[in-house]
């Protein structure tokens, strides 16, 4: 039996008292269950009736857990240990999570950097097996890694059709491509259930399963829930969390992800895609803030912010937040619950919780880009190493420290920061320790995210959600290509693209871009932390 715990505080809690009696009437817990598309209101029914599968997915889940048990034991009797995943967000998200807190190794492979990508393929390919998750079966990304892993397989003297498993929904592009290539698996999924949702899935339990994790105990921490997560029941956490997270009044829109302890590695990650990606639309949403325990976003007592401690079950009572929440319990249990109280929420806040709107903007804005690449559109100026441009109140900055105190002054009362880096998040980590130093020094909530992968998480909301965003866009010099078998684009033409393509998008829709170039990465980055913290 998994037991989840939420207390809630301050706005969250009085959110909780005026929201619940009204969704207990409505019944929506168990509509909810019952898979009714009207939950949401006319413009959402069409959508909704195509994506509740998530709600009951243990039938087809056991059945997934019962074949990836037999492939992992048989790709370990072969030697094959190493598990790399291809996917974006929510094809890639889950798994991570799962692998991470049950402490097996997955790699994920969810980035367009020619660095990140040529290290994955630059080693232990004799011991390798690639699981290539797409539900869609079109993503670019993915599809250029599966096309770059395959070559790099069969140069290396491997049959990669040995090698590759596919997770996909029926067919799809990539379901025809494995049956074609005689893959060695593939595991079709619900299409009913849409990416963010699909961590109970065959997406979460096949690449994670094969890493080793327990995916059968997952499934039945989920499943523990269930019954009360459906039911219109005063203790059901799905619907006092929704209502914590959407019904505060006003809205405290920004949701300060901390973890004390909770054991899942990677959760805030998890969550944020389902959150952003989900709410952040019609000039609305919930924005999260994924940041560790002490950062000045935990601390600030700044209206707009609601606390979220994803916490252990034995972290004391008495230093719960002012304003917030905090929640605790299994895996399995945590993820059927914020699925639900992200539907929820998108009730109160009156969107439709199943579509992502802005985010194919980006993606036809890079794909223009591949076909007819045009130059910098802005012009700039070169600040320690550094290229910076975008609007002349950055690029005519003395030196990075006032560039830096530049950016942050355009963020409008109720902003934010959102730095967006285009690099490689295991060999660049270190840039990523900037977003708590950039918070101190706007004294706004910031958010850091990964290129392209963020572009499937919080990429919908910078574009969809409230204009109350500042994007400050970090790019880098690779020194190195990876060309993409079969497609007139390498690697490093496509994420220069995708970078563009968004910033041209956000422009367009009048949001500040603020763009800075690396020519040499580790130094680049050195110099932009100095400027942060004021050295
Ligand atoms: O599984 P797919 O189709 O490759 O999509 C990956 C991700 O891209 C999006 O469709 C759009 O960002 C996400 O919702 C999804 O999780």
């Amino acid at each position: 039996m998994s037991t989840l715990g939420l207390t809630a505080t301050g706005s969250a809690l009085e959110a909780i008292d005026r929201h619940l009696p009204a969704l207990l009437e409505d019944r929506v817990a168990s509509r909810l269950g019952a898979q009714d598309a009207t939950l949401w209101g006319e413009q959402a029914r069409d959508e909704a009736a195509r994506r509740l599968g998530w709600i009951s997915p243990f039938a087809d889940a056991r059945a997934v857990v019962a074949d990836v048990e037999a492939l992992a034991a048989e790709l370990r009797r072969a030697g094959l240990t190493r598990v790399v995943l291809a996917g974006m967000g929510g094809s890639s998200l889950a798994p991570e999570v799962i692998a991470a807190a049950a402490g097996v190794p997955l790699e994920v492979l969810d980035s367009t950097d020619p660095l990140e990508v040529a290290d994955v393929i630059g080693r232990d390919l004799d011991r390798t097996v690639l699981v290539v998750s797409s539900k869609s079966g079109s993503t670019v990304e993915t599809d250029s890694q599966r096309r770059i892993v395959e070559r790099a397989l069969r140069e290396a003297g491997v049959d990669p059709a040995e090698r590759i498993v596919v997770v996909t929904d029926p067919g799809s592009p990539l379901h025809e491509a494995a049956e074609a290539a005689h893959y060695r698996a593939v595991f079709t999924a619900d299409p009913t259930v849409g990416g963010r949702y699909s961590a109970l899935t065959a997406f979460g339990l096949v690449p994670a399963g094969l890493a080793g994790a327990d995916v059968a105990a997952l499934v039945d921490e989920a499943e523990s829930v269930a019954g009360l997560l459906t039911a219109d029941d005063v203790e059901n956490p799905g619907l006092r969390l929704g209502a914590a997270i959407g019904g505060t009044s006003p809205l405290r829109d920004k949701l300060v992800i901390s973890d004390l302890g909770s054991g899942l590695p990677g959760f805030g990650d998890w969550a944020e895609q389902l959150l952003a990606e989900s709410t952040g639309k019609d000039g609305t949403g919930l924005l999260p803030v994924v940041v560790a325990p002490g950062d000045p976003e935990t601390v600030s007592a700044a209206g707009d912010l609601l606390q979220v401690q994803i916490a252990g079950a034995d972290v004391p009572e008495d230093d719960a937040p002012a304003h917030g929440l905090r929640v605790s319990g299994s895996l399995g249990a945590q993820m059927l619950t914020w699925e639900v109280a992200t539907a929820v929420a998108g009730r109160l806040l009156g969107i439709n919780p199943f579509d992502q709107p802005d985010v194919e903007a980006a993606k036809a804005a890079a794909r223009a880009l591949l076909d007819a690449p045009t130059g910098p559109a802005e012009s700039g100026a070169v600040l320690q190493g550094v290229e910076v441009s975008g609007p002349a109140a950055v690029t005519e900055s003395a030196d990075l420290r006032s560039a830096l105190g530049a950016v942050v002054g355009l963020i409008p009362p109720g902003g934010y920061l959102a730095v967006q880096a285009y690099l490689s998040r295991h060999a660049d980590a270190e840039l990523a320790g900037i977003r708590s130093e950039l918070a101190e020094l706007a004294g706004r909530p910031v958010t850091f995210g990964w290129g392209p992968r963020f572009l499937h998480s919080t990429g919908q909301y910078h574009k969809g959600g409230p204009a109350t965003g500042v994007f400050l866009q970090v790019t880098g010099a690779a020194g190195t290509d990876v060309e993409v078998p079969d497609r007139a684009f390498s690697l490093g033409r496509l994420i220069a693209a995708q970078a563009s393509g968004d910033a041209d998008v956000l422009r367009a829709l009048g949001r500040p871009v603020i763009t800075v170039h690396l020519p040499r990465r580790a130094a680049g980055i050195a110099a932009l932390r100095d400027a942060a913290r004021g050295r």
